[in-house]
């Protein structure tokens, strides 16, 4: 596991966004197009502000969440909404968006339509994933129902979870699909996630879900 310190958050998103930008075009050079998945949360955006102005062929790039909850793109809860107005702008506004939400009252019923638009964007070229101080990473929640599945290698390519607490249901991409990307990246900000990830790595999977997924990471962390 390979971190990265940055002296501010600010420099951090730079920095990061660049290397995204910088992984998305030798993806580029080798595949006629690349697959980009990101997280929601609040972390994120300052990073798409920055990564939208890439010089990239970003007709070629097709972007996805790494998890969804279960609410429309216009719900200020979508994660989808969140990188359709922060990443998908720009430049980027020509990167084509997957969303893993449909109108449905529950994902169950139209997960194979959208688990086979997935299928040819496998294996995920670049991926950035965030982290929860409890440890959670995409929605693989320590301790929800389905994490077991979800974290196998036999698990569907989108897992839905419920974790309790949470007020809607969500789709996560299952942690093969998440380990099994060309280039992987966590980003962290602050003192206590950083202090969680030290305690991911001497716990199970099943108690610190991210601690499935941190092999040839590398983590960019500022304060
Ligand atoms: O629920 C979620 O939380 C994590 C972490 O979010 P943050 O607000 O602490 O940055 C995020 O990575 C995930 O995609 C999101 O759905």
């Amino acid at each position: 596991m390979n971190i990265i310190e940055y002296a501010d958050r600010e420099l951090a998103a730079i920095d990061l966004a660049n290397v995204i930008a910088g992984d998305l075009e030798s993806a580029l050079f080798t595949h006629d197009r690349a697959s980009l998945a990101v997280p929601g949360g609040t972390t994120p955006g300052p990073i798409f502000d920055v990564l939208c102005a890439a010089d990239l062929d970003w007709s070629r790039v097709h972007v996805f969440a790494t998890d969804e909850r279960w609410v429309p793109q216009n719900d200020p809860r979508s994660n989808a909404g969140l990188i359709a107005s922060r990443l998908l702008t720009g430049r980027a506004a020509a990167a084509t968006l997957l969303p893993f939400y449909a109108p449905a009252q529950e994902p169950e019923s139209v997960l194979p339509e959208i688990e086979a638009q997935l299928a040819p964007e496998l294996p995920v070229s670049v991926l950035l994933l965030g982290m929860g101080v409890d440890m959670h990473t995409a929605s693989l929640f320590p301790g929800v129902a389905g994490l077991a599945e979800a974290l196998s290698e036999d698990a569907p390519v989108l897992s839905v979870l419920r974790p309790e607490g949470v007020p809607e249901t969500r789709v996560s991409l299952s942690a093969w699909v998440l380990n099994g990307a060309m280039s992987k990246h966590l980003v962290i900000f602050g003192a206590d996630k950083r202090a969680a990830l030290e305690r991911a790595r001497k716990l199970s999977p099943e108690e610190a879900p991210v601690r499935a997924v941190l092999d040839e990471m590398t983590i960019h962390w500022a304060e």
